[in-house]
């Protein structure tokens, strides 16, 4: 297992940002190595966004000194989403088996996570977000097919697509952890255009599905200072509350999205009014 830490950037200094430190701060490019867990800690509302993708054996997740805790969900709590092959997560000895685009949430005080592939031709590879955490809720599985669907965009603007809320008041209890994923339809290139900010929660944005050779431009900055990051397949961006988070395709992708911060309100959003995008 590796865990790196992040510090936050103050958005006075990621102004003056070149091209590799605005990745250095913001894009997390490997999260998923065989055989091992890739970890980030952020210190933008202490979350964590990391990778576990088992090939050979089942992997377990371990705590270490960012945590500052006896086991990694001492006072977390953790949302896994499996962006492969099928796979199965085993928390304190009860087996969910967690199939592509299934979103599993584990309950603080879970003191055991291990995870396994089905198949080895086909490994899982299980993205992670975790949020500190206050009180246990209950571990629970929610599969693509049961998580809350909107039908979001116009094909006018190039941003028709399907976003599914999986963790989130009503669906799934949590502390402070909300988390989905949204699928644009094919020839569709825009995601979260109108952009927004919402300075009461951060947000982690796990692109995944994309061929090889396309790319995601993301937009991130305050919305008078908008700055571009060059995604590729299974790399995710860190926004901080200060920045929009916004991106266009160079053919159409999915995206985990997953919030952290001072409330659950999917809709307490700042929207950004186009004149004011610079
Ligand atoms: O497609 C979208 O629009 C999104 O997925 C937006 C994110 O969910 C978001 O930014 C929530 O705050
Ligand atoms: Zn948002």
């Amino acid at each position: 297992m590796s865990i790196t830490v992040r510090q936050a950037s103050h958005p006075d200094a990621a102004r003056a940002y070149d091209t590799t430190q605005l990745r250095a701060h913001f894009l997390v490019e490997t999260l998923f190595k065989a055989d091992s867990i890739e970890l980030t800690y952020s210190h933008v509302d202490r979350i964590i966004v990391g990778g576990a993708m088992p090939v050979n054996g089942p992997l377990k997740l371990e705590t270490s000194k960012p945590i500052g805790q006896a086991t990694f969900l001492a006072r977390r709590e953790l949302g896994i989403c499996n962006v492969g092959g099928a796979g199965r997560v085993i928390c304190d000895g009860e087996t969910f088996n967690v199939h592509h685009r299934d979103m599993l949430y584990v309950a603080m005080g879970t003191t055991d996570v291990r995870f396994e592939s089905q198949s080895h031709d086909e490994p899982a590879k299980f993205y992670l977000f975790s949020t500190p955490a206050h009180a246990r809720h209950r571990t629970i599985l929610v599969r693509e097919a049961e998580a809350n669907a909107l039908e979001l965009g116009t094909q006018e603007q190039a941003n028709t697509r399907t976003l599914r809320q999986y963790i989130i008041p009503g669906r799934v209890q949590s502390c402070q952890l909300v988390m989905g994923l949204t699928t644009l339809k094919p020839g569709n290139t825009w995601n979260t255009m109108p952009s927004h900010v919402h300075d009461r929660r951060c947000e982690a944005y796990l692109y995944f599905d994309m061929k090889p050779d396309t790319r995601v431009f993301h937009l991130m900055g305050e919305p008078q200072e908008t700055r571009h990051l060059v995604v590729a397949n299974d790399q995710a961006i860190i926004s901080p509350p200060w920045s929009i988070h916004s991106g266009c395709g160079t053919a159409a992708y999915s995206f985990v999205w997953a919030m952290g911060g001072d409330n659950q309100d999917f809709t307490d959003m700042d929207m950004i009014p186009m004149e004011a995008l610079r």
